[in-house]
């Protein structure tokens, strides 16, 4: 029996008619990080939207746990997934306590656990204690994509998806921020499907590596494979 927390068969998205992802096949499993890589336009970030029920597909199957489901954010949430969106997606004018608070809200946390889960939150990244009450558009670029990445973990998921974490942030501060990650997912089993450009640091913390090329995956292999800068610029 697979182990597929995640998966597509099929799947055709577009917009306005125009498919943008053509019959992708694709299992994200327990317990992995898979680091999806691609160039600019190649239908990524489409992937992670209409997995996260924020574009809707044309054709084909989104398994969860095996079970075909039609993907909303409210549901996918409660069902253990969560996105974080490319750009980061933080209110400027809001205070990272704000964030948090609106967070829970979105994610339907009960009232009476949301001081404990800010607390977990907070005990996975803990750097955030040091401006948990500056306004987000104060913030350096790391610290705003903490704080989107600490509101995705507000709802405990199973499943994270990342959308380029790593934009308009130096090598080594993307370890920063990804190495908490990494330890959570290795320590709870949870899956992150990691949409990344910066290929060599993400390839440092993925188990799994999937290449796609116009709106088609073209290749799979673990990130060894990838070692030689050759055989990374022959798939790209
Ligand atoms: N809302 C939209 N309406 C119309 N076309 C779109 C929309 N969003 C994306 N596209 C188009 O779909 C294609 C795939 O875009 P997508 O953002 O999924 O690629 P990507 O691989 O994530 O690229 P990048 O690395 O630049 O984010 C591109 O041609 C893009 O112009």
């Amino acid at each position: 029996m697979s182990d597929a927390v995640l998966s597509v068969r099929d799947l055709v998205v577009g917009y306005g008619g125009r498919p943008v992802l053509n019959n992708i096949d694709l299992s994200l499993n327990a317990n992995e990080v898979l680091c999806l890589i691609g160039h600019n336009g190649a239908g990524k970030s489409t992937l992670l939207k209409s997995l996260f029920g924020l574009v809707a597909p044309e054709s084909g199957a989104i398994l969860l746990n095996g079970e075909a489901v039609t993907p909303d954010p409210r549901g996918m949430t409660a069902n253990g997934l969560s996105l974080v969106p490319e750009g980061r997606g933080v209110f400027p004018g809001m205070t990272v306590a704000e964030t948090m608070k609106l967070g829970m809200w979105a994610a339907g946390v009960p009232e009476a656990e949301r001081a404990d889960r800010v607390d977990w939150v907070m005990s996975v990244l803990p750097v955030m204690k040091q401006f948990y009450d500056r306004r987000a558009g104060n913030l350096s670029g790391g610290q705003q994509q903490m704080v989107s990445i600490g509101r995705a973990l507000l709802s405990k998921p199973r499943c994270l998806l990342m959308d380029e974490p790593s934009i308009g942030l130096a090598p080594k501060l993307f370890q920063d921020l990804l190495g908490p990650i990494r330890e959570l997912q290795q320590s709870t089993g949870m899956s992150i499907l990691l949409v990344e450009q910066n290929v060599r640091e993400a390839l440092k913390v993925s188990d799994r590596v999937v290449v796609m090329k116009s709106g088609e995956m073209t290749w799979e292999g673990l990130p060894s494979d990838l070692d030689d800068n050759s055989k990374l610029m022959e798939l790209y």
